[in-house]
């Protein structure tokens, strides 16, 4: 099946000679929820940005369902609806108004049986006639989705949807993305969490410094990057890690103080019960022990020393 979005060969340096995007090539798959994960400054924004015909590619091609967003712009734009990460709401008009404008905008008639099924389906229908300005932060974040999705897209893109929201906020936005999906919209978000990615992408690709170093379905990227650390502080600090603890590929940090455990769920590395008995076999104490997993930040330090 013909892809969606066909990116290939874009690039894009700012005015400042600045390069942001390295001669990206990439496919969104029709109905697939795609995840484009990537520290601060990776170019995610300039790549959605030129897909939806907001910043001018320096080179390349982009097609939505086979327009060019060069040549035949309007068709293509008007088959993405894009979520921004700021909010960019008219603090006094109100719910309903500001979807309906919205429409407007993209040429599209009048349908109220239409926004009325987007407000209810954002739980927002309650709220259809109060002004943008009396909203809470999670509803102004859902009148941007309800905004975008005003013209009745084909392709969503979400940037950065969760930053800064609850997590009970955090899971209705999963669930409103995957019914959207079951509409046959095709979701394309960026995000920092790899949590996010996790609950919702069926692939990922991963951004850096304007190139994508892996495109990967999620399955195989969290078998690959599903790492979690358990920090162990110790009462006395160590010179070496001990011969008997060999085999669990132990760091030490913070001049012999803590000793550091990485592993993952699938991993053939035993366990942190048999650590933790091993530790007390070699009489080694400690004071106070965390776990965390890694953060999507410290996978890429692991990823972009791999590939160096
Ligand atoms: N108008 C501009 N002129 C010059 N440089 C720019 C411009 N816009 C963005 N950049 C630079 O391009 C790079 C990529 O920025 P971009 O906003 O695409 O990153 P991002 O991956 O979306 O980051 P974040 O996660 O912080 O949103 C950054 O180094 C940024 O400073």
């Amino acid at each position: 099946m013909q892809p969606i979005i066909s990116i290939s060969g874009v690039s894009k340096t700012y005015a400042s000679g600045f390069s942001a995007l390295k001669k990206i090539d990439l496919d969104i798959r029709r109905g697939e929820i795609f995840a484009l994960l990537g520290p601060n400054g990776a170019g995610k924004t300039t790549l959605i940005s030129i897909v939806c015909g907001i910043v001018n590619r320096s080179s390349g091609t982009v097609t939505v369902d086979g327009h060019d967003i060069g040549t035949a712009y309007r068709a293509a734009r008007g088959l993405i609806g894009l979520v921004p990460q700021e909010l960019t709401l008219d603090a006094f008009e109100t719910v309903r108004a500001t979807v309906n404008y919205s429409r407007g905008l993209f040429g599209k008639p009048a349908n109220p049986a239409f926004v009325e099924k987007v407000l209810r389906d954002l739980s927002l229908w309650e709220k259809r006639d109060a002004k943008a300005i009396t909203l809470s932060g999670g509803m102004k974040r859902r009148l941007m989705i309800a905004k975008a999705l005003s013209h009745e897209p084909r392709v969503l893109f979400l940037d950065e949807p969760t930053a800064g929201v609850d997590v009970e906020l955090r899971q209705d936005m999963w669930a409103m993305v995957r019914r959207l999906r079951e509409d046959g919209v095709t979701i394309i978000l960026t995000t920092h969490y790899i949590e996010e990615a996790q609950a919702m992408a069926d692939r990922v690709g991963v951004i850096n410094h304007g190139e994508i170093i892996l495109v990967e379905d999620k399955d195989e990227l969290m078998r690959k990057l599903g790492r979690k650390r358990l920090e162990l502080e110790l009462r006395e600090p160590l010179g070496a890690v001990p011969a008997p603890l060999a085999g669990y590929g132990l760091e030490l940090a913070a001049d012999g103080g803590r000793l550091v455990y990485t592993y993952d769920d699938q991993s053939e590395r035993p366990g942190v019960a048999s650590l933790l008995r091993d530790l007390g076999a070699a009489g080694i104490e400690f004071r106070d022990l965390a776990t965390n997993a890694s953060t999507l930040e410290e996978i890429f330090v692991g990823l972009v020393r791999e590939k160096a």
